[in-house]
């Protein structure tokens, strides 16, 4: 049988999920050779601007999709919260594995919660979705720029730079620092990103033989819950970073779906969700998008555009 090259970032999170996706794929299929073609991404590269400045989330996945364009390697493992909207041409996504914990962590050497948090005090994180939600709670707060990967972004907080920081929880369960959350922030106090916790697989999608391999590492559940999210966000044009929402839980075959989108200053939230079958996620989460719209999420969406 063929040998299966993964195409893979090189932080530890991107490699944590290369890594789980060759072991399910020879836990799957004894015998197949499985390998990491290991690439530094633009997003991985320029670390001290915000990514909506340098092209936004796309360039996390962009040297993945050239190598798998050019039959350098044969499949390329993102976070779902990073994968953009559309694909290449001869590109698509082909699986999405089981959902890790969704939510976001909150991190801190001094504080166990949000609420514990002084007047004033300093919180590290680059993400508007974020921000919005956590000035929304806490208006007092000093919101502060921090990318990077997880361990630097851990570092900064160890330095004494921040009285607290978010990360997404399934990146320090991931990477076996579950120890640093100190708290999960609920869905009500912060909701995720769209895809946020998941891995998807992505695949020239003529490459029948390679899909055909990772079927047995698809999960329904997560890719239901996960397709609904992306529809609402696609629906908001989500394209670069910005400060939209979207969550959606099964509650047996019926899809709970949530979408916010804020002002960056937490001044201004809107809300919006639906309920449907599992199989109309789709549908569902653009009208969910749609219900945003009617409440003027355009107008919040297109001054950030013109910063
Ligand atoms: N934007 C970077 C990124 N992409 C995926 C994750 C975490 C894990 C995930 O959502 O699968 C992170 C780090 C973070 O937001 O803290």
């Amino acid at each position: 049988m063929k040998t299966v090259r993964i195409a893979t970032r090189k932080s530890a999170l991107a490699l944590w999920q290369a890594e789980y996706v060759k072991e399910r794929l020879e836990h799957f299929h004894p015998g197949l050779t499985v390998e990491l073609v290991k690439m530094t991404s633009k997003g991985d590269r320029i670390l001290d601007a915000p990514l909506a400045k340098i092209g936004g989330k796309g360039l996390f996945v962009k040297e993945l999709e050239n190598a798998l364009l050019e039959g350098r390697a044969d499949i390329a493992v993102h976070s779902m919260k990073d994968v953009p909207m559309s694909f290449p041409d001869g590109l698509g996504l082909s699986t999405i594995c089981p959902r890790e914990n969704p939510l976001d962590a909150f991190v801190s050497n001094h504080y166990s919660r949000l609420d514990e948090l002084p007047e004033g005090a300093v919180v590290g994180t680059s993400s508007l979705r974020r921000q919005c939600q956590l000035l929304k709670l806490r208006p007092d707060l000093a919101i502060r720029f921090l990318r990077g990967n997880v361990n630097t972004r851990l570092a900064k907080l160890d330095n004494g730079e921040y009285d607290a920081i978010i990360l997404a929880a399934a990146g320090l369960i991931r990477l076996d620092m579950a120890d640093r959350i100190r708290n999960c922030l609920t869905t009500e106090q912060c909701l995720p990103a769209a895809g946020q916790g998941a891995v998807g697989i992505e695949i020239r999608t003529a490459d029948n033989v390679i899909r055909q391999l990772l079927a047995p590492l698809h999960d329904q559940d997560t890719a239901d819950r996960v397709l609904a999210e992306r529809a609402m966000n696609r629906r908001l044009n989500g394209g670069c970073q910005v400060p939209i929402a979207c969550y959606s839980e099964l509650q047996g075959d019926e899809l709970f779906i949530r979408g916010l989108v804020g002002q960056p200053d937490g001044r201004v939230l809107l809300e919006a969700q639906t309920r449907c079958h599992r199989s109309e996620g789709e549908t569902a989460g653009i009208q969910v998008a749609e219900k945003l719209l009617q409440q003027g999420a355009d107008r919040i969406l297109s001054e950030l555009m013109h910063d």
